[in-house]
């Protein structure tokens, strides 16, 4: 195999063209194989292949840096960049990261997993290089949902008016991880299609280029009327940075030709690449939707398989029944519409349906504007997604109070996704929030039953739920729940574990059938349920979330017991001061102590040593 021969980005510039050729297809199986018992990002992978190939036979990693935007397409640079003997372990506990990142090798650029950072990474890089009076190129390959994001076209803003040496290839193959939306993205389209905008510029240039140099000023004014006339609506020129293409990013050939000379301009340039979404391998290509992060399956006859009733499903289903019953309900993604279980919706409510691209933000505002009219929208965001829109949280919806909800998908650990996609750090950076309520259902139909009531009760409510199957809950139930109010699910004489959200199940699992402890459904932090923690302060106290452990709900309860003058002996479990890294979600648990292991060994050190039969 040459991919036997190729240990770094070095060994590329020595391949004959047709080995390169070749080298592309080996490394579409080494994918394929690998995705196929890992699970992982195969279409953006698969689609970026030649891409990979051609940047790191141009340029000279890790000399120059090349940024990755979300860095899930970059399973091929990290098979040429020394990990192919590793890349077996890809997403696997200890094994190597689904993204870059920055620890794993030195050829990778940035840490990545959130969208739209790398231009800004890049510009950063270049304003360093150029102050310490370093020579090296720096390329950020941007995805066309990731250029939806408004730190990239922010940044863009910014790299256009500083002029700094920089190469931005734009990875186009119009897909988000479901189609991607935005006007940039239809102008692409068009680009792409309008030919004779490209064939009328070459003629143009021919034409001018003609005219006698003593009328250079005059050239100089109608390459501009030029430009204007035949890329008026272009963007980027808009912005002060080149663009070139678009041209075929599957053209290995052609990519190295247009990249080495592009590596000679100065300025910021934008390459405009065209490819496709899961190339090379079928059922990929033809649903780049499903392919873009499927589990694992069989290569030889790959077939989508089911993941069983998500809880993204039971929120999607409930708030399509909602809509039905509540005209002024109004349902926003950034981006997210498969991950959130909102396809049904989207196809029984398409008028009352917003996915606004990449950016968080733009969602809690627009849902923000929609209150202010009399909507009642809900903002269906992963919790690590939503880090993106804190400040419109606060600033846009809470000072005013709107009636904004926030469906907080993938609250916890999520697993192979990693440290850049748990959800582990939203109940403290909401709680703190005034006017900010929130909980967290137990089952499918405390959801439904949370979402109906987060309609009715005014103000903004967070209800989060974890990345795991649920029992689905019947069509057309709407439970009534006391808001506000705890749920004591088993008494006990000595103790009591007072478990948020997903760490319930560990809970009823840990007492077992012990007499002396108690578990409670303590599914609403704010406001908590201070009448219930008054009556059980009595007992020794155990508080349990899939939360950092700093600022989550233990640290609530603690400071509401304080408040009380209360002082029974509490223990807070949660996720320690770090980072954690991916692996699967009941292993990372156990890491952290909050399974039913951890609560067991917690109850013990506070002299209530559960019997538990193996
Ligand atoms: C991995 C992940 O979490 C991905 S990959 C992806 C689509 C990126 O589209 P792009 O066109 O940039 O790339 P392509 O897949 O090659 O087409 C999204 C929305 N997400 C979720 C997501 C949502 N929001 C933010 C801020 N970051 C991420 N990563
Ligand atoms: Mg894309």
């Amino acid at each position: 195999m040459i991919l036997d021969k190729v240990n770094s980005p070095e060994d590329l510039k020595r391949l004959s063209l047709e080995e390169l050729l070749l080298l592309a297809e080996e490394i579409r199986s080494e994918i394929i194989r690998v995705t196929a018992q890992n699970g992982g990002h195969l279409a953006s992978s698969l689609g970026a292949v030649e891409l990979v190939l051609a940047l790191h036979r141009v340029f000279d990693s890790p000399r120059d840096r090349i940024l990755f935007d979300v860095g899930h397409q970059a399973y091929a640079h990290k098979l040429v960049t020394g990990r192919k003997d590793r890349f077996h372990t890809l997403r696997k506990e200890g094994g190597i990261s689904g993204f870059t990142k920055v620890s794993e090798s030195p050829h990778d650029a940035i840490t990545a997993g959130h969208a739209s950072t790398s231009l800004a990474n890049a510009l950063g890089m270049v304003l360093a290089r150029d102050l310490m009076g370093e020579d090296y190129h720096v390329v950020a390959v941007i995805g066309d949902g990731a250029l939806t994001g408004g730190m990239a076209l922010a940044a863009l803003n910014k790299i256009g008016e500083l002029q700094k040496r920089m190469l931005i290839v734009l990875n186009d193959n119009e897909m988000s991880i479901s189609e991607n939306v935005g006007a940039l993205n239809k102008y692409f389209k068009e680009l792409q299609i309008r030919k004779w905008v490209q064939d009328a510029e070459k003629l143009g240039k021919n034409i001018l280029e003609r005219i006698s140099p003593q009328l250079f000023g005059l050239v100089d004014r109608a390459k501009e009327a030029a430009k204007l006339l035949l890329h008026q609506e272009n963007p980027f020129y808009a912005w002060g940075i080149r663009y070139v293409g678009p041209v075929d990013g599957h053209d290995l050939k052609g990519l190295v030709h247009i990249l080495e000379h592009l590596k000679a301009l100065d300025g910021p340039t934008l390459l405009h690449v065209v490819t496709k979404k899961g190339k090379g391998y079928k059922v990929a290509e033809a649903d780049p939707i499903y392919w873009h992060g499927p589990p694992g399956f069989d290569p030889k006859k790959p077939e989508k398989v089911s993941k069983g009733y998500t809880w993204s499903q039971a929120f999607g289903d409930a708030v399509t029944e909602l809509a039905h019953m509540e005209p002024r309900l109004f349902v926003l993604t950034p981006a997210m519409r498969e991950g959130s279980g909102l396809v049904r919706y989207s196809l029984e409510h398409p008028e009352r349906y917003l996915d606004v691209g990449i950016c968080e933000d733009v969602a809690v505002t627009t849902a923000a504007g929609l209150a202010l009219r009399g909507m009642k929208p809900i903002v269906a965001i992963y919790s690590t997604f939503l880090q993106r829109a804190y400040d419109q949280v606060i600033h846009d919806v809470a000072i005013e109070n709107l009636p904004v909800v926030f469906a907080i998908d993938r609250a916890g650990i999520v697993g192979a996704d990693g440290a850049t996609h748990h959800g582990v750090f939203d109940i403290a950076y909401l709680r703190t929030v005034p006017n900010l309520q929130i909980a967290a259902p137990k089952d499918a139909l405390e959801l439904r039953a949370m979402l109906k009531k987060a309609l009715e009760v005014g103000g903004p409510v967070a209800i989060r739920y974890p990345r795991d199957n649920v029992e689905r809950a019947p069509e057309g139930v709407w439970p009534e729940i006391a808001w506000g109010k705890w749920e004591v699910l088993k008494e006990g004489t000595e103790a009591y574990i007072l478990a948020f959200g997903k760490t319930l199940k560990y809970a009823l699992e840990a007492a077992g059938d012990d007499p002396r402890v108690g578990v409670v459904n303590a599914r609403f932090l704010k406001p908590l349920d201070r009448e219930m923690l008054r009556a059980l302060s009595r007992y020794k106290l155990l508080t349990v979330e899939d939360h950092q452990r700093m600022g989550g709900f233990g640290s609530a309860v603690l400071e509401a017991l304080n408040e009380m003058g209360l002082k029974p002996e509490v223990q807070v479990l949660g996720l320690p001061d770090r980072f954690f890294e991916h692996g699967a979600i009941p292993s990372l648990h156990r890491q952290a102590g909050i399974d039913a292991e951890g609560i067991r060994k917690a109850l013990a050190a506070m002299g209530v040593a559960v019997v538990h039969e193996r």
